[in-house]
């Protein structure tokens, strides 16, 4: 299996459940949407997933890996588009780049012409000179983007990419990362807003740190996915 799988994950806040028993497959090449209110438990399993922190139960590989024996196989394998930014500013769009490539241990000759290659899948190759300060909230989400496949992943995570982003560039990098996808990509997008969801796309429905819905968003949303993601999530308030 080569794409992302999360087996009965669980993880407590103190005393509240923030993920209870979470499953699903992500199966490779297909772009699935996290979708979920605020609280749902989205970050959290991030988190998990990023091994930022373990899980007490559960299992998750990445390309066949598994997180908790193979942690820099699956790690290796995966590229992350957080939802804070993380950019410096001072560098030119390219330099951010073969920075981060740097720290992947690249060398410089394929590091430059891996950038351009990602900056290029982003349509970003015309800025590689300007400075990360200059770019607006769109094209630096995009930068950041590129910056997370320069290592060639074969799972991309995104949490919440599009937050604070103007409908126009929300549209732009959502079309972007679904052609990535297209391309042999497996892509985990977090996501509050249900426009970001296409209908051929696999859907997983979180809320109060449970699946409510798991499958092709067009079959769980019927003709209406806005409406029957307030009515799950309605259900429990
Ligand atoms: N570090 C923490 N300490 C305690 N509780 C936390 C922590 N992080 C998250 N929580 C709680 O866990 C639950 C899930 O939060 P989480 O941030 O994972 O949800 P989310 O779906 O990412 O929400 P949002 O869309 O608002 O970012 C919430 O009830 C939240 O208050």
């Amino acid at each position: 299996m080569s794409g992302l799988t999360v087996e009965g994950i669980n993880h407590d806040w103190g005393a509240r459940r923030a993920l209870d028993g979470v499953s699903f497959t992500v199966q490779s090449g297909r772009f699935c949407a996290l979708l979920g209110p605020n609280g749902a438990g989205k970050s959290t399993l991030f988190g998990m997933l990023t091994r930022l922190f373990m899980p007490r139960a559960g299992r998750i590989t990445v390309a066949g890996h598994d997180m908790a024996r193979e942690p820099r196989a699956a790690l290796a394998r995966m590229g992350v588009v957080f939802q804070a930014s993380t950019l410096d500013p001072d560098l030119t769009v390219k330099r951010n780049l073969l920075y981060f490539a740097a720290l992947h241990g690249l060398p410089g000759s394929e590091a430059e012409k891996r950038a351009m290659v990602v900056l290029e899948q982003l349509g970003m190759a015309e800025r590689a000179g300007e400075k990360a300060a200059k770019l607006n909230g769109g094209h630096r989400r995009r930068m950041e983007i590129a910056r997370a496949l320069l290592h060639r992943p074969q799972v991309l995570l995104l949490d919440e990419p599009t937050v604070g982003l103007d409908a126009a560039s929300r549209a732009a990098i959502t079309t972007h990362v679904h052609d990535l996808a297209a391309g042999g990509l497996t892509v985990l997008w977090a996501t509050h807003l249900v426009d970001e969801v296409r209908e051929k796309d696999r859907l997983v429905i979180l809320h109060q740190g449970r699946v409510l819905a798991n499958g092709e968003a067009g079959e769980i949303g019927g003709d209406d996915l806005t409406a029957r993601f307030l009515a799950l999530t309605a259900e429990r308030r």
